[in-house]
Order: structure tokens, then sequence, then C-alpha cells
């Protein structure tokens, strides 16, 4: 008979009941589609705006087409980790990585509590093995490792990180640790480059031959001790594309591929660090625990942050987008594969489908070891790693692509693009959501960093959705299930949505500048349609934020933010994406700027955290523009100079109080206008932008004597 304890499941599915939530979404899409028909039934002498007014009004219905599907089935996985230890089987090895590109913009001490977090992995130490990748070829870096893998070695006792923390005398020890690598950053070189050091003489960040370190070896597979830990930083040449984070995943597999070939592969940004010690046994749950392993080829923990400011003030803490957009994606195919916080399989990285193992016959995890170990593909591999970089620098950055193995290049978001591939395979993959989060890290603060963060995403979307990979493709071609195939344009689709956006939010300073209108008259009973919209959407996705327990002026600023970042970084994505297919530039990845600490915050008093700030960047520009257009449009109406239309077709307050959301919108820009230093919009981006509105508002007058 089966012991009670081994034929528990491990993880649950649960489906979520949101019979009400689906209800609004079906009414705000009514409501959409009745604001359609009516602007349909009535265009017969209407003019420009009530057509611009259409076109955008047929894309937002578009993309709540995309929202609604995507949210639809919401599921959550329940996991019980303390059931895969009772059915006492062999624990499967897994190997880890951790990818960091730059020792200013990512403080090496980052990336070292990243890595003792997973050293300190409530997981047997002979069963982990940890690698770092270092884009930015940095001894600084290497030192710290090698400091923090000594540090390690004091708590081979002690086996969680949170307790780490609290344990008083190796508090001191950590105190330490930071001290050195400070000093050593300050010092710009940690030590003669002699010894372990020599690697790094007279390097170049861009030119440079392999370097790969054992930092530190567990010999004898020791389960109490402290895992392997590897440092790598690829082979670089100047006339060799090395793609960014994914050439560097890529290395990470092929480099754990000869060393410890686990099947099962963790990755995790340099700033996210694990906050649940448990993480493996959650994530084994579920890799494990499917009944068959096409249902789950990787397991993605949602991104959380530790340095997240209160009310989001950025809107890039990214919470409702997980609590329902992902969740609902979970009850079709799965998650997006995110970067960061996902254990894989190797197999499926390697390029397996799930039908090729159904013919191979019953390729378990277990044994894929052997049976890989002895594949032509694998042997490729492990040849040319071990042959040296001689041979590698030949070819080795778009083998894996190539193949459609690995992460996959040609995108800046490689993520999606590599989570997108394997589904498109026919792979399912899963959503890990336990308490205490998986993992935290640093959310970008100031307008800066989060425009860039957004700018690399429209971008890297937008390649995919034009690439040979598309959603539409893998949909008619391969095996990506329809809604989720819509569930990815809600995303690659994010930079398009800068078009429409700026049109609607200049379309009610246009009315009333040129003297005409984009909304039914008052006293018309059509106006009912839209003012409906306005405050039914409002008042459901406030909804939305306070059940998840985030407070309304989370909400509102998160409301604010993706007006602001369709308008400027959303915007820059598209035109990067356009140079690239006119073959004028090539997109870059470009990494954001992660604070060392939120709590230090400075030289910023706390009024000020949260406060938007600037920089020189032409990202600015249009969002600037599109305020001063609507203040002009708002002084010409309180002054009544706005031109009369026959049939008084003319702008009323309709136009009005839009033009004012739209103000109050980019109240941080208005506020720009007077501020000082990084909390300013500079001169030069003022005056180009009040150039811009200029010509706007001339054009506008014209259209309407014309
Ligand atoms: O040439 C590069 C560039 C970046 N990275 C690493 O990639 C990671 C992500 O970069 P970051 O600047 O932190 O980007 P984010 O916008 O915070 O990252 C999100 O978005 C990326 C795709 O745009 C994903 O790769 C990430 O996993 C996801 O967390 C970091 O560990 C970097 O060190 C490299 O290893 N090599
Ligand atoms: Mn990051």
């Amino acid at each position: 008979m089966a012991n009670p304890s081994t034929s528990l499941p491990l993880y649950e599915r649960v489906a979520r009941k949101n019979t009400i939530a689906r209800a609004i979404e079906l009414l705000i899409l009514s409501l959409l589609l009745s604001l359609l028909a009516y602007r349909i039934l009535s265009f017969e002498d209407r003019g420009f705006s009530w057509l611009l007014a259409f076109l955008c009004e047929s894309w937002f219905a578009f993309i709540w087409v995309l929202t609604v599907s995507t949210k639809w089935s919401q599921v959550e996985y329940q996991t019980y980790p303390q059931r895969v230890l009772q059915r006492k089987l062999e624990l499967p090895p897994v190997d880890m990585f951790v990818t960091t590109a730059d020792p200013v913009l990512e403080p090496p001490i980052l990336t070292v509590n990243t890595v003792l977090s997973l050293l300190a992995l409530d997981y047997p130490a002979d069963k982990l093995a940890c690698y770092v990748s270092d884009d930015g070829g940095s001894p600084l870096t290497f030192y710290s490792l090698v400091e923090a893998s000594k540090f390690a070695k004091l708590w081979c006792l002690i086996n969680s990180w949170i307790e780490l923390i609290c344990h008083i005398d190796l508090q001191d020890e950590y105190e330490q640790l930071s001290q050195k690598i400070e000093d050593a950053a300050k010092g710009s070189v940690p030590c003669k480059l002699t010894g372990e050091f020599a690697g790094f003489l007279n390097i170049q960040r861009r030119n440079h031959a392999s370097i790969v370190k054992v930092i530190w070896e567990n010999k004898g597979g020791n389960a109490n001790g402290v895992p392997h830990l590897v440092y790598i930083s690829r082979e670089k040449r100047p006339k060799h594309p090395h793609h960014f984070k994914a050439g560097a995943m890529n290395v990470l597999t092929r480099v754990s591929g000869v060393m410890t070939n686990a099947p099962f592969m963790l990755n995790v940004d340099c700033d996210m660090y694990v906050n649940n010690p448990q993480i493996v046994l959650h994530a084994l749950c579920l890799l494990l625990g499917v009944k068959s392993d096409k249902d789950c080829a990787f397991v993605q923990f949602p991104q959380h942050f530790y340095d997240g400011l209160k009310d989001d003030p950025f809107g890039n803490q990214l919470v409702v987008l997980f609590e329902y957009l992902v969740r609902g994606l979970a009850g079709i195919q799965g998650p997006f594969y995110g970067g960061t916080g996902c254990f894989h399989r190797r197999k499926v990285i390697y390029g397996l489908s799930p039908f090729d193992e159904e013919i191979s016959g019953k390729l378990s995890d277990e044994n894929l070891q052997k049976t890989f170990g002895s594949s032509v593909e694998f042997t490729k591999f492990a040849a040319q790693i071990l042959s040296g970089s001689k041979s590698t620098s030949s070819s080795p950055h778009d083998l894996l692509s190539s193949v459609e193995m690995g992460w996959i290049y040609g995108s800046t978001t490689e993520d999606v693009l590599t989570g997108l591939t394997i589904q498109g395979r026919g792979w399912k993959s899963t959503n890990c959501t336990p308490t205490p989060p998986g993992f935290l890290g640093c959310a970008p603060t100031g307008g800066p960093a989060t425009m860039t963060q957004q700018k690399r995403w429209a971008t890297g979307l937008l390649e995919i959705l034009v690439g040979r990979r598309s959603p539409l493709i893998l949909t008619l071609r391969g095996k990506l299930q329809l809604r989720q195939c819509l569930g990815y344009l809600w995303n690659l689709l994010w930079g398009l949505r800068s078009v429409p956006e700026l049109c609607y939010a200049t379309l009610p300073a246009y009315c009333i500048i040129s003297g005409s209108r984009f909304l039914p008259k008052v006293g018309e009973p059509a106006l009912l349609i839209p003012v409906a919209i306005f405050i039914t959407y409002n008042l459901y996705t406030l909804s939305e934020y306070l059940r998840a327990g985030l407070s309304a002026r989370a909400w509102w600023n998160n409301q604010r933010m993706w007006r602001i970042t369709a308008m400027t970084a959303w915007l820059f994505g598209v035109f990067s994406v356009i140079l690239k297919l006119l073959g004028l530039s090539e997109t870059v990845f470009e990494v954001t700027q992660k604070e060392q600490s939120s709590t230090n915050g400075g030289d910023d008093d706390n009024a000020d955290v949260g406060r938007f700030t600037f920089n020189e960047s032409p990202i600015f520009i249009p969002a600037t523009t599109v305020l001063l257009v609507n203040l002009t449009a708002l002084v010409i109406a309180i002054l009544g100079l706005q031109p009369v239309a026959r049939d008084g077709d003319e702008s009323g307050i309709r136009e009005v109080i839009f033009s004012s959301c739209v103000v109050l919108c980019l109240w941080a820009f208005l506020k720009g206008l007077f501020g000082k230093g990084k909390y300013g919009i500079p001169l030069a981006t003022a005056y180009k932008s009040g150039a811009l509105a200029l010509l706007f508002v001339n054009l506008s007058r014209w259209t309407s004597m014309g």
C-alpha cells in the first residue's frame, strides 16, 4: 500500500473565481464597442478630430480585448516543499547562474549578496553549483566573489541567508566583507594583478580572452559545505557581436554543461537575491510534480523588489501585473520567461521539444545526464569548450541560436523571446508564488533609469514582434496557443501604444485650438458612453489595486506613469526598432542603474524620494511637448479665445476637462519645468519642446482657418 505522505500531490493548481471582474471587463468592452459604433454612425460631416478619435479608440478597444482575454482564466499554484522531502527521492542537482555586466551600474556588493543567498539555499550544498558571468571583466567583481567565498565558508553550518544576516558574530564578518569590497572599489583595482588576478592584467572590457576561475570547489561533495562557485568572464572581441545577456546565459549554459551539467538551471540577475531559502524545493514541486514534463518547461517566480518606494511613484513595481495578468497567462500556456528568478529544464534549453521527448521514450530528468551526455549536440559543445578559446571564437556566438537552442538572440528582451520560443515548441510553463516571495531585486528609481529600462523593453518586445519568431508565426506554424499569442501581443505591442497615446493626449488641445470637437455634445445622450467608460474603467482598475493590497495612491501613480512611459520611453523604443529595420543602427542592451541601498537615499532628504528626475536625454521631449500644448490650450480656453465653429461644433467643457486630465498625468513634468538640478527639465529640452509645441499650435490654428 502506498505511503499516504508520499502520495500527496506536490502542488495544487487552483482556478481563481473572477466572475465579477469578468462581467465588468465585458461591460467596459461593450461600452468601447458602442462608442466605436456611434462614431461610425455619425461620421458624416465630422472632421479630422472625429476620425483620429475613432482610430485611437479602435486601438484602445483592441488592446482591451487582449487584456480581457489574457486575464480571463486566472490560476494559482500552491506548492508543498515539505512533501518533496517526504518522498525521499534523490534530490536532483541544480546549476545556478548570476549575470553581472558593469561594476559601476551594478555595485559588486549586490552581486555578492545575491551569490551568498544562493550559496546559503536550503538544499544540499553538493547538489548546487553557482556560476557567475561577469560581462564587465572586472577584477573588482572577481575579488569580491573571492572574499565572499571566504565568508561563506564561515557559515557552512548555518543554512539560511536570513538567519545568517541575523547572526551577530557573522554580522561583524559581513560588515568587514562589505567594507573590504567598498575599499577595493575606491582603489579601482583590488590588488596588484598578480597570482589569481593575473588573468585580468591589461584586459580591455570589450577585447579579452575568456577567464574561467573556480573560486571554490566543494571537494568530496559535502552536503553541508559551500556549493561550487565559478567565475566566468567570456571572451569578447570588438568585431564580434556578444549578444548581451543572452550571450552571457549561453556561455553559462555551456560552461556548466561540461562542469556539473545539472538537469535544472536557476538564473537570476545580479541584484535579485533569494528571499525564500526553500525556493528550490518550491520549484521542484512543479518540475517533478507535473504529470508530464511538457506541462512545465520552466518555473517562473514573480519579480518583487526590496527597495520599492512607497506607493510605487515610478510605476515599475509591477505588482498588479503579476497579480492578474501573469496569473491569467498561467491559466493558458504559462507565464512568460522574465529573465530572472526562473528554473529551466536544461533539456528544454538545449532545444528539445515535448514531441521529441515522446518519440525518444521517457527521457526523465534523472537520466538526462546520461542521455544528453552522449548526444551529438552536447558532445559538440563540450568539445568546443574543452578545445580552448581559439576554436570557440570561430562560431560560438551563434551556434546555440542557430539551432533554436539556448537563449535566443536578436532582441533586447531575450527573456521574453526565449520563453516564447520554448512555448512555441509546445511546452507550458508555471508560475510559483510562495510566501515569503522567492526573490527580491532592485527597482529602478528616478526618471532616467526607469526610462532606460522601459525603452529597452519596448525595443526588445517590438523586435520580437517583427522578427521571425513572432507569436503570430508561432501560432500559425508552431504550437503556440491562440490565447497565449494574444497574451504575447498584449506585451509586444507596448511600444506601438505610444502613437495612439500621443495622438489622444493632444486631441483635446487640438480641438480647443482649432475650434472642433471629438466628443458628443453636452446634452447628447451619446456623451454618456465616454463618460461611463471613463468612470467604470478608473473605478475598476482602482479596485484591482485595492484588492491586491495597494493604495489608491499607488493606483494613481501607475496610471500616470503608464501615460508618461508610453509618451516617452516606448516612443523611443519604436524609433530604435525603425532605425534597426532601416539598417541604420543596432539595438543595444543598456544596463539599468542599481542603487546600492535604498535606505541611505544619497544626499536626498525624504521629501524628495520618489520625485521624478530628469536628464539631458531627448526622451523627455515628447511628454514635455504634450504638456505645453495642453497648457496652451487651457489658457486659450480660459481666456475664451478658441475659434467658434458653425452649429456649435466647437470645443467645450468636455475638451477642457480632458485636457486638464492630461496635465494632471503630466504633473511631474510641470513641476520639472520649474525644478532645479536633476529635478528640473534641462533648458535645452524645454526649448525644443517649446518649439515643437508652437509648431503644433500653429498647425492646429491653420487647419481651423483652412
Ligand atoms: O551585456 C549584458 C547586459 C546585461 N547583463 C545582465 O542582465 C541582467 C539584467 O539587466 P538589468 O539592467 O538589470 O535589466 P532589467 O531591466 O532590470 O532586467 C529585466 O529585463 C531584462 C530584459 O530586458 C531581463 O533580461 C532581466 O532578467 C529582467 O530582470 C543583469 O544581471 C545584467 O548584469 C549581462 O549579463 N550582459
Ligand atoms: Mn534588474
